[in-house]
């Protein structure tokens, strides 16, 4: 409902404006309407996927550019002269060579940890910048001109507020595609990647699709607004698209507040509004003509990033939540939906994981030397040690972050050794982690619902156009049921970063369970609890060994472990030293020199 009457408004307000507003307000709301489309694709690809680029301006010459070129080049080479002088055909030329150039930067970029993209969209930036200035058949610095009318489906755009309507429109159906998006399991797995690439990749996410997928978007977004830009200015030139426009665009998305879709809006608007003003106070004030807009926008970023560093939109949001009462939970819209299938699950005791002469090496040193174990259906194997004894390290290699140098690894009857934690977690382990990794502005449900994430099927394109609904329930319900388990019901719609460890911890597991594993890795469940969480956290984990999972985890807490453990395994400087039931490990008199006798 509330989604429908907020449509019927923004179709309404752009309905009258062309009535209401000046030629010149006219043209500025086309300029606002133009900027908030590139800004929004950088709210997804910056603001939600955690990716800068600088270079959207770039991409908005590449659908400008196409545009003009197919209309005003009278002589078109052979190769696109069946697009003909067609609107749509520039269209299509400039989504094309944008998502083109968009693949080939991704593909190059993404697989490397660190700054490549930003640097690479820079550079990029540039060298479509000196294309535009030094490429003849572009008309070089003077740019392409007399661009016709837009004339579609026999409608003439031939006026500031018939542009306006097509503009906004364009606009309002790219909001509506996003925000569906960002409502749904692919929109979820975009957002997973600010939650660190370990985090995506254990719960099952494609992070370089994801990544790619965000970039696609935006560089869409901006090819269409070049589109658009083109026939509303029916003239291009080089400058609107270099590198220092890329970064306008950034900074309308940092105003707005990068993480919002509205951000887009209000950020292209407050931008475009100030800088129109600026632009004709300030060399009043100082006397003389110069570009003084751009230091006080440096400066208003600045002091925006200190005091709202979400941006103007998240601000007034988080101030109107804080003004409305409370909302009563929301109805459980998922639980009437099917359940989702779920794997075949082994036999209570069936050995399903199997090490064997685990050792990994960092140059000279032996962080796990020739370690065995094994874990069955049904139970809480612990791993026990002091600090460096190579717990974390065993714990990467059965998780697929790390690659043993030498020994092997069966899960579930397949070489596990070496695959990737996405395959691990395909095939049925699912982990927590020793520092959380939540998104703590999703919500308690979508953080859980992101553990779902391979038992659903629907793309990218079936989420944009809402065609993913039942599945989405399913997946709701599913992450409802997990949290119902962990005892975390009540906490649906509250923000993850509002709940205390405890309960994030029981978060992390809901997320995990929600994979539907035979296998949960727990890093140091109990670290930070208190008495009472601990006993809460053990009860759960006690429960789901008694639904038939495995569970192994790696623990400091001494009276949590042998409370818990079926079996306990525990290392010094890389190796096992002993093996078995609580009682017997803590009667071990290796173990009691190594470990607990540092307590005795
Ligand atoms: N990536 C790495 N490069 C080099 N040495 C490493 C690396 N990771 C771990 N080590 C070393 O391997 C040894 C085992 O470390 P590990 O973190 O597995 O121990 P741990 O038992 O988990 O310790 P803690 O309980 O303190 O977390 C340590 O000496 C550590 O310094």
């Amino acid at each position: 409902m509330r989604r429908l009457s907020l449509a019927a408004a923004a179709i309404a307000a752009v309905g009258v404006a062309p009535l209401l507003l000046t030629p010149f307000q006219v043209t500025l709301a086309n300029n606002i309407g133009i900027a908030a489309l590139v800004t929004l694709g950088l709210v997804l690809l910056t603001g939600i996927a955690g990716l800068t680029s600088f270079g959207q301006a770039a991409f908005v010459g590449i659908g400008a550019y196409a545009a003009a070129y197919l209309a005003t080049v009278v002589e078109l080479p052979p190769a696109l002269a069946w697009l003909g002088g067609s609107p749509w055909g520039g269209l299509a030329l400039g989504l094309a060579l944008a998502l083109a150039v968009a693949v080939v930067l991704g593909a190059v970029t993404f697989r490397l940890a660190g700054h490549y993209l930003p640097l690479g969209t820079i550079a990029w930036g540039l060298a479509i910048a000196f294309l535009f200035g030094t490429a003849d058949s572009l008309g070089g610095y003077t740019g392409l001109s007399g661009i016709p009318v837009l004339s579609l489906f026999g409608v003439r755009f031939d006026s500031g507020g018939r542009l306006l309507w097509l503009i906004w429109a364009v606009l309002l159906a790219a909001l509506l595609v996003t925000a569906n998006l960002l409502d749904s399991r692919q929109g979820r797995a975009i957002r997973a990647l600010k939650g660190g690439q370990l985090m995506a990749r254990s719960m099952g996410i494609d992070v370089v699709r994801a990544k790619m997928a965000a970039f696609l978007i935006a560089a869409a977004f901006a090819a269409i607004a070049g589109w658009l830009y083109a026939y509303t200015q029916r003239f291009v030139s080089p400058a609107p698209f270099s590198l220092g426009a890329g970064i306008e665009y950034l900074f309308m998305a940092l105003i707005g507040g990068a993480a919002s879709i509205w951000g887009a809006v209000v950020g292209a608007a407050v931008f475009i509004l100030s800088k129109e003003w600026l632009q004709d106070l300030l060399p009043h004030l100082a006397g003389r003509t110069g570009n003084f807009e751009a230091v006080v926008f440096g400066l208003l970023v600045i002091v925006l990033m200190q005091h709202m560093p979400d941006g103007i939109a998240s601000a007034v949001r988080r101030a109107a939540r804080r003004a409305r009462r409370p909302r009563p939970p929301s109805p459980a819209a998922g639980d009437t939906a099917a359940p989702l299938p779920m794997r075949a699950k082994p036999r209570p005791g069936e050995v399903i994981l199997d090490a064997r002469g685990i050792t990994r090496r960092f140059g000279g040193l032996l962080a796990n030397d020739d370690v065995s174990l094994s874990v069955r259906a049904g139970e809480v194997l612990a791993v026990i040690g002091p600090n460096g004894a190579g717990k974390s390290t065993l714990f990467n290699q059965l998780s697929g972050v790390d690659r043993p140098t030498a020994g092997t690894i069966v899960f579930r009857g397949q070489l596990a050794a070496g695959s990737s934690p996405r395959a691990m977690a395909r095939h049925g382990l699912a982990r927590t982690f020793q520092h959380v990794r939540l998104l703590p502005e999703l919500t308690v449900l979508e953080n859980a619902a992101i553990g779902a994430h391979l038992r659903g099927r629907k793309g990218l394109v079936a989420a944009m156009l809402r065609l993913d609904r039942r599945e989405e329930a399913q997946l709701l319900a599913e992450a409802r049921r997990q949290l119902a388990r962990v005892g975390l019901a009540a906490r649906c719609d509250d923000r993850a970063g509002s709940l205390p460890l405890g309960q994030q911890r029981l978060l992390e597991i809901a997320r995990a369970v929600a994979a539907d594993p035979c296998l949960l890795l727990l890093d140091e469940p109990a670290a930070g609890l208190r008495f009472e969480e601990k006993q809460e956290l053990a009860g759960l984990i006690d429960r789901l060994r008694c639904d038939g999972m495995a569970v192994l985890l790696v623990e400091h807490d001494m009276d949590f472990v042998m409370g818990l453990a079926d079996r306990v395994f525990v290392m010094d400087f890389g190796r096992e030293i002993a093996h078995g039931r609580p009682a017997d490990v803590q009667a071990d008199p290796a173990v009691l020199e190594a470990y607990l006798g540092a307590d005795a």
